[in-house]
């Protein structure tokens, strides 16, 4: 099973998108679709007189914003990805962790800031994996965005790299799965400005070093935090990669960044 995990750039890119998403429908076997959208999230929200207010990474999401992100993530973004991959044959399902309870998650407790209505995830062990096998087996692809829900009635926003590690996790319990990130760049690169310098094999040791250097930053460190953790949790193989490059990915060819323990 693959969990594959869109960044924000490529779904504000309608060529980059058209392309992912035709190479997405070919891919063979059960798969699951994980997608974010901040950058579409801040445009519509900044139009609409709300300023985004970002914060190590993470959105500070207050009611106006909890609104403007469950229409663009379950709404705008979500339903027309599944309209897109249905144009290509591939039957899929719209999803928020709060639909069949399959991501339920609790509001981020209050620490240092107040992130407001954002989720963080219960245990993998809470997630419904029993509803996504039998979405397999019918040979239907989920494609989630990136809200899940509190239990009590509020949708809850969260990051999307977490849900795709969530998922990744909770259904490696039953299916050998392959998690994959895919954005607009070739993978994890040493100069972020020279696509020609991916890094194709990174670890722990030398992901603490770079991270010290400085040479990797912003969100790539959520994203390979969440990468590391969800192999000590039992996902068979992390890699991040170009969205141009998911079938080659898939296979199992040797493009991008493989990470390991
Ligand atoms: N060493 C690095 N290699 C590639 N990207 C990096 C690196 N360090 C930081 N980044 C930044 O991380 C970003 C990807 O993280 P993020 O924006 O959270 O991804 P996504 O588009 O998947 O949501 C890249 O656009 C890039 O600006
Ligand atoms: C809590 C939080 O920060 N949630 C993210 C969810 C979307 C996301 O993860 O989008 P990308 O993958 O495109 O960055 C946000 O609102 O930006």
């Amino acid at each position: 099973m693959s969990v594959i995990k869109i960044g924000g750039n490529v779904l504000d890119n309608p060529a980059q998108l058209d392309q992912f998403l035709t190479d997405f429908a070919a891919i063979k076997g059960p798969k699951v679709l994980v997608h974010g959208g901040g950058k579409i999230a801040s445009e519509l929200s900044k139009q609409l007189g709300i300023e985004p207010n970002m914060v190590n990474g993470r959105r500070i999401t207050d009611a106006d914003t909890l609104r403007v992100v469950t229409m663009v993530y379950g709404g705008l973004l979500n339903k027309n990805l599944v309209a897109q991959l249905q144009a290509r044959g591939c039957n899929s399902l719209g999803l928020t962790g709060a639909d069949a309870n399959v991501i339920p998650a609790h509001k981020r407790s209050l620490k240092d800031i107040d992130y407001g209505f954002v989720g963080d995830v219960e245990s993998p062990d809470q997630v419904n994996v029993p509803f996504l096998a039998s979405l397999a087996e019918q040979g239907l692809t989920p494609i989630f965005a990136a809200l899940t829900h509190d239990g009590q009635g509020n949708m809850l926003n969260t990051n999307a790299d977490t849900i795709a590690s969530t998922l990744a996790v909770a259904l490696s319990r039953q299916f050998e799965v392959n998690l994959i990130y895919c954005f607009e760049k070739k993978g994890v690169l040493l100069d972020v400005e020279d696509e020609n310098s991916v890094i194709h094999h990174l670890q722990p040791d030398n992901y603490a070093q770079l991270k010290e250097q400085g040479a990797i930053f912003a969100g790539m460190l959520p994203k390979l935090d969440n990468a590391f953790a969800a192999l000590q949790a039992g996902v068979k193989a992390v890699i991040i990669g170009h969205a141009a490059e998911i079938q080659t990915i898939a296979a199992g060819e040797k493009v991008g960044t493989k990470i390991t323990l």
